[in-house]
């Protein structure tokens, strides 16, 4: 590594910046249009405080937990993230090792640049799927066969994306992906554009518009449960009102997220989305979040309101570019590190300790 020690997360995004060329850091640290909610997604965590406890035990906090069956040693994990090659030559793969060797959970996009099969070789953790839908049904047919076949364990399909984001950095970067790097579990054909440099343009919010499928109702989803066994989540709920359809329609699982503001800018803030989402789900399922997700503090916050657990995107993608699989293994090692201390400094040594009460005066 660079040599000054990496001991928080925003250590390891300045090191990634002055590391990975322009176009690729803009097309990771970007978000939509006027980038509100990617900075909301930041200043939401800060403006909520925490209300500490004293003279509890301390000694020993305890991070393990359990998620759609799988032990996880804290409950954080990665957030599906495209082409992890942009970031190092490993890709997927370091990734998949850093998460295995910090214990955490890891979902794999469906554009990832390496196969499922050599992420699956090298995971030690828990791999769960994350999918678009692609008007080439087949193909995504395909992809939901082989991960399940490979051992990945829930399917996360991905809602709030019928097409890309207005993304201006990527528009006035032309940004496309590389020649070298693609979304190696697709059809080559039909990834081709990602590589389609045109200045003012971005390749993939063209290569999204004729490769997703914008049609995508509740209706379909019937049609995913009966492709496989495998648990369906859904990522991007950011409403009650999608929440109690997520439900209905048997979901094991929601994602709240805006998509790390990639997506709808003026999308709420992921952690202002959360309650609502969590008082429709009313315990029917485990309910995660990501987005703007830097600290152990930003983590045990997301716990106190309901949250099962909280992944992270960007931080991945600098762990990535610092140190391969050491540096992913010491950005998710860091953030579980913080929570156990927040969890110590806050009198919460036990996740079922950590309630709506760090965040609001009880009643009565
Ligand atoms: C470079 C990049 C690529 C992404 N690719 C995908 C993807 O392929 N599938 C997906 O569901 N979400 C994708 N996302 C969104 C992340 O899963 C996640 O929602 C977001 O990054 C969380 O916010 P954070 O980066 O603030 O932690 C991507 C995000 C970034 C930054
Ligand atoms: O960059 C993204 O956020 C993303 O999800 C995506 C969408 C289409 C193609 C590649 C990545």
């Amino acid at each position: 590594m660079d040599g000054a020690p990496l001991l928080c997360l925003a250590d390891f995004e300045a090191a990634a910046g002055r590391r990975l060329p322009p176009d690729v850091w803009d097309y990771i640290r970007g978000g939509s249009g006027e980038e509100l909610t990617l900075a909301g997604n930041r200043s939401a965590f800060a403006r909520l405080p925490l209300r500490p406890r004293f003279l509890v035990d301390v000694e020993t906090c305890d991070l393990t937990t359990n998620l759609l069956g799988a032990s996880l040693s804290a409950p954080i994990g990665v957030a599906p993230t495209a082409f992890h090659r942009l970031a190092h030559p490993d890709g997927e793969v370091a990734t998949a090792r850093g998460a295995g060797d910090a214990g955490q959970l890891m979902v794999v996009s469906i554009l990832a640049s390496r196969s499922l099969k050599d992420i699956a070789a090298v995971a030690s953790g828990p791999l769960w799927l994350q999918l678009y839908w692609l008007r080439r049904r087949d193909l995504l047919a395909e992809v939901v066969r082989q991960g399940e076949a490979l051992g990945y364990r829930a399917l996360v399909l991905t809602v709030d994306t019928p097409r890309v984001g207005r993304r201006l950095r990527d528009r006035r970067n032309g940004f496309a992906v590389p020649p070298d790097i693609t979304a190696v579990n697709l059809d080559d054909a039909m990834m081709a554009t990602t590589h389609d440099a045109h200045t003012g343009t971005s390749a993939l919010e063209r290569h999204a518009r004729e490769q997703f499928d914008p049609t995508l109702t509740w209706a379909d989803l019937a049609w995913l449960r009966g492709l496989t066994g495998l648990p369906v989540l859904l990522k991007g709920v950011l409403t009650a009102e999608d929440a109690r359809l997520a439900v209905e329609h048997g979901v094991a699982g929601i994602v709240v997220s805006n998509h790390g503001g990639r997506q709808l800018d003026a999308a709420p803030a992921a952690i202002d989305a959360l309650p609502e989402v969590l008082d429709a789900v009313a315990g029917h399922c485990p309910v995660l979040l990501d987005g703007g997700v830097r600290t152990g503090t930003d983590a045990l916050k997301a716990l106190a309101l309901g949250a099962s657990a909280v992944l992270v995107g960007r931080p991945v993608l600098w762990g990535l570019a610092c140190g391969g699989a050491s540096g992913v293994r010491d950005v998710l090692g860091v953030l579980a590190a913080e929570l156990e201390d927040a969890m110590a400094l806050s009198g919460r040594p036990r996740l079922r300790d950590v309630d709506a009460t760090l965040l609001t005066r009880p009643s009565g």
